[in-house]
C-alpha cells in the first residue's frame, strides 16, 4: 500500500514515521509521502487560500492549487480521502476497507475548508470519501490523517506482532472492549476479578462477554441497533 498526504504543515506528518507505523515503513508493507501543498503555488506569496464567495467568516483553499498538486500525487489506483467534519462517519468498517486500497491519498483542508470544485473534479477520475473522525472541529486535517493511516496500516498483515488481537478488536463485533488486568494480584487493596483466575475458559469467555455487553449498554448504546443479526444470543439477553 502506499499512502500520500498533502498538507501545508508537512511536519505534522512525522509521528507517521516514528514507532510502528514506521516500523511498517522500514519493512516495506507501506510506503508513506508527505507533500507540502504550497509547491504547487504560483505567486510570489505562494497563496492556498482566498476570501469565500457569498462572503462569511474564513477563508478557503484555492481550487488551483489543489488541483495541480492532485494531478501530480494522485494515479489511476487512488481513492482520494479528505477529512472534514462535514464527512461520513470513520468507523472500523471503513478503516478495513482502506487497509485493503492499492493507493490513498489523504488531503488535508485548512482554514473553512478546500474549493468544493477540487472534489467535484477528483470525484470524475477516482473515488473520492469525504471522511469525518468525529463530532468536531479541528484546525486541519492532519490529525485526523494520523488517526486515520494507523487504525488503517495496524490492520495489514505483519505490521501488528499479535495479528489476532486485530481481529478481536472493540468493534470486531460490534460490541466495546470489557476491563483488562495483569499482575499484581492485588493493586492498591484492589483485587484481579475472581473468575479471570479461575482457569475456567468457558466461564472466562461468558464473563468477558457479559462485561462487553453491559459496558457497550451503558457507554454506546447506539452500537446496541448496528449488531449484525444473531450476534445476541439468548444467555446474552439474560444479561
Ligand atoms: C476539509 O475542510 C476542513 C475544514 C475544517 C477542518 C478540517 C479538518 O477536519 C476536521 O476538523 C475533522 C475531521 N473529522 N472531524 C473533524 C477540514
Amino acid at each position: 500500500m502506499r499512502i500520500d498526504v498533502v498538507t501545508i504543515f508537512p511536519e505534522y506528518l512525522d509521528p507517521l514515521r516514528a514507532a510502528l507505523l514506521g516500523r511498517a515503513i522500514e519493512r516495506g508493507l507501506i510506503e508513506v509521502g508527505v507533500h507540502d501543498l504550497r509547491d504547487w503555488t504560483h505567486d510570489v506569496h505562494r497563496a492556498v487560500d482566498d476570501a469565500p464567495y457569498g462572503g462569511g467568516p474564513g477563508m478557503v483553499m484555492k481550487p488551483q492549487v489543489w488541483g495541480d498538486a492532485l494531478d501530480a500525487v494522485c494515479g489511476p489506483d487512488t481513492r482520494l480521502v479528505v477529512p472534514t467534519p462535514a464527512g461520513r462517519p470513520f468507523t472500523q468498517e471503513v478503516a478495513q476497507s482502506y487497509a485493503r486500497e492499492q493507493h490513498l491519498v489523504f488531503a488535508c483542508g485548512r482554514y473553512e475548508g478546500i474549493d468544493q470544485r477540487v472534489i467535484d473534479d477528483a470525484a470524475r477520475r477516482m473515488p473520492v470519501d469525504e471522511v469525518s473522525i468525529g463530532d468536531y472541529v479541528l484546525v486541519g486535517g492532519e490529525a485526523a490523517v494520523l488517526v486515520m493511516v494507523e487504525a488503517a496500516v495496524r490492520l495489514l498483515p505483519g505490521v501488528l506482532g499479535n495479528p489476532v488481537s486485530a481481529e478481536q478488536d472493540s468493534f470486531s463485533d460490534g460490541l466495546l472492549e470489557g476491563p483488562s488486568y495483569t499482575r499484581p494480584e492485588v493493586w492498591r487493596e484492589l483485587s484481579v476479578p475472581e473468575v479471570l483466575r479461575s482457569g475456567n475458559h468457558a466461564l472466562i469467555d461468558r464473563w468477558r462477554r457479559d462485561q462487553a455487553l453491559e459496558r457497550t449498554v451503558l457507554r454506546r448504546p447506539d452500537l446496541l441497533g448496528l449488531l449484525p443479526e444473531g450476534t445476541l444470543d439468548e444467555r446474552d439477553l439474560a444479561v
